[in-house]
């Protein structure tokens, strides 16, 4: 099984490797398997006859490093070690005497090393406990200073393994080699300038051992393609129809912000709905149907501002017609009652953006509370801050989790690592996208694939969800198989992520405007 998708605490790998530790496996055997795959990485990185310098800490981290230059020592590299602590955990200590005793060069001052091609980083890993301080923080500083590439075991010595944070002063690091489970700092924001590409190295943990510790179903968990594919609902059953594969009713755009509804609307065309309608306001109903001729567009009343005034559906239909609503892009702060009328429907609802803003005014947690259904907020940062001040975003995984208790909606905020929790603080990180989304649009495009995607696995679960089930945020049980729509979320998360990376393979980081990306979504699936 892909240990991929597994993210822990310091203290939980402490707790998992005494387990392996108390079964039998030894100390040293588990360092010298770990370092061994290490080494085997590096050489793929590293060509035979550069010059390595080896920076090696006091306790085990020290210990992997330590076994790395040996290896790289004996497979023909040009080896230096810089070890400058007094007292070191007993394996590390032997490990360092043998190096010493095969005459690889050992120095105690940063102003004694010789010049190398790449650094490995091997000072603290995550027995790192409080700031780094005096000679220490001097030499990680003349390190990141330095032109050669630094390769980090386990975690950039300096970085906080769970929250990421910067412990006065850490490593930058052109690859970290994660090892055997994601550490759960690797995958917060603040954590990003420092970490390079990263890799997990698998050292063959026990699932048993990890699931004694996570919990049968982890709290934190990493979005992967696999997690991701296992959610999409394909292949499409053969006598499917368009009533069977989800309704989606959008409200967004406003005079001002036509392009919002149109970018939101093509997103939700990539999803694959079976059905897509759209509210807008009337005078940009025919800007609509030349962009989307497959949609029914509805074209409502609107304030002198040109923002939808009232929403005014088809006859023989409420919003307890769709399968799934998405609301916000667009929209303007012009006509904040329209909110608590879409807040009253009955199937899951998407809001993001302005009607985030307008939320954020009325009374975030007082409003959700009327909600019968599933909710989802999409906000960034900003729009984080306004629907809960009170909140601290610095430890993104924390902050979401708190703001999906309290207004007992999932939350999926925004960035460069995208976190969404559900109420009972079941998280889902997105460990991989690219700064090319970074573009004004880009969030209308996952509102609407977001909600074509809700729309389609409800109705391919039947469409019957009961409110105790909601309350759960499981919608759909097939036959051996439950999705929640956390999952659903996630994978829409991932979907948009990947577009944004194909989508600036083929034409650069600056190539990537909103439209363009929804032209990636479904190639992503091809490949
Ligand atoms: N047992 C093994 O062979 C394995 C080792 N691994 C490695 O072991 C590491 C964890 O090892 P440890 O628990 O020994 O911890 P570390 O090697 O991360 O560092 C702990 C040492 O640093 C000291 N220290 C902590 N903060 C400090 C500060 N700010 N300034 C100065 N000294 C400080 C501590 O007192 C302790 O001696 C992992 O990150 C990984 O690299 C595991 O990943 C795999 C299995
Ligand atoms: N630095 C970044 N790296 C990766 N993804 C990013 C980065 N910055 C923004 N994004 C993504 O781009 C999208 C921006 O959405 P949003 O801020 O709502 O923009 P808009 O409202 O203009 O559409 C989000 O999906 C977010 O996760
Ligand atoms: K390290």
């Amino acid at each position: 099984m892909n240990k991929d998708q597994f993210v822990v605490t310091a203290s939980q790998m402490r707790d998992i490797e005494t387990r392996i530790f108390t079964a039998g496996m030894p100390v040293a055997a588990l360092m010298e398997k770990v370092a061994g795959l290490i080494s085997q990485r590096l050489q793929a990185i590293i060509s035979p006859g550069e010059c390595v310098g080896i920076l090696a800490g006091s306790g085990h981290n020290g210990g992997d490093a330590l076994v790395v230059a040996r290896e790289l020592h004996f497979r023909g590299y040009q080896v230096w070690i810089y070890q400058p602590f007094s007292k070191l955990k007993e394996l590390t200590a032997q490990h360092f005497q043998y190096a010493r005793n095969l005459a690889i060069p050992c120095y105690q001052e940063i102003t004694e090393l010789p010049n190398c091609d790449f650094l490995i980083d091997g000072l603290f890993g995550f027995g790192l406990e409080r700031e780094i301080t005096d000679t220490i923080a001097t030499a990680i500083n003349y390190f990141n200073a330095g032109n050669q590439p630094i390769i980090s075991i386990d975690i950039p010595s300096g970085l906080h393994t769970d929250t990421g944070e910067v412990l006065g002063t850490a490593i930058q690091a052109q690859y970290t080699f994660c090892l055997g489970l994601w550490k759960q700092g690797l995958l917060q924001e603040q954590a990003i300038p420092y970490i390079g590409q990263a890799q997990l190295i698998d050292f063959d943990i026990p699932l048993a051992d990890i699931y004694t510790v996570l919990g049968d179903s982890p709290q934190i968990k990493r979005i992967t393609s696999t997690t991701a594919l296992s959610t999409l609902p394909l292949p499409l059953p053969l006598t499917t129809h368009k009533y069977k594969q989800g309704h989606l009713l959008l409200i967004c755009g406003s005079r001002r912000y036509a392009g919002g509804a149109i970018l939101t609307a093509l997103g939700a065309r990539a999803s694959g709905v079976g059905m897509l309608s759209i509210a807008v306001p009337a005078t940009i109903k025919p800007l609509l149907v030349s962009h989307l001729p497959e949609a029914l567009i509805i074209g409502c009343p609107e304030t002198e501002t040109g923002a939808i005034s009232h929403l005014q559906l088809p006859e023989n239909t409420d919003l307890n017609s769709f399968t799934a609503i998405a609301c916000g892009p667009g929209l303007t702060q012009d006509h904040p009652a329209l909110i608590p009328e879409i807040i009253q429907c009955e199937c899951p609802l998407v809001l993001d953006a302005d009607a985030l803003n307008i939320l954020a005014q009325i009374g975030t947690i007082s409003t959700l509370q009327q909600r019968t259904a599933a909710t989802i907020l999409t906000p960034h940062t900003g729009e984080f801050h306004r629907l809960f001040p009170h909140i601290s975003p610095l430890n993104r995984i924390k902050a979401v989790q708190t703001a999906a208790q309290e207004s007992v909606a999932i939350i999926l905020l925004k960035g460069a690592r995208t976190a969404i929790s559900n109420p009972q603080g079941h998280v889902w990180i997105n460990p991989e996208s690219t700064p090319a989304l970074a573009r004004g649009g880009s969030g209308d495009v996952l509102t609407g694939l977001l909600g074509g995607l809700l729309a389609q696995i409800l109705t391919k679960a039947g469409g019957g969800f009961w409110k105790d089930q909601v309350l759960d945020q499981i919608v759909s049980v097939t036959m051996n198989k439950v999705i929640s729509i956390e999952d659903i979320v996630a994978t829409a998360t991932w979907w948009h992520s990947q577009a944004g990376i194909l989508a600036a393979q083929a034409r650069t980081e600056l190539g990537v405007d909103a439209f363009t990306l929804t032209q990636y979504l479904i190639p992503v699936l091809k490949r």
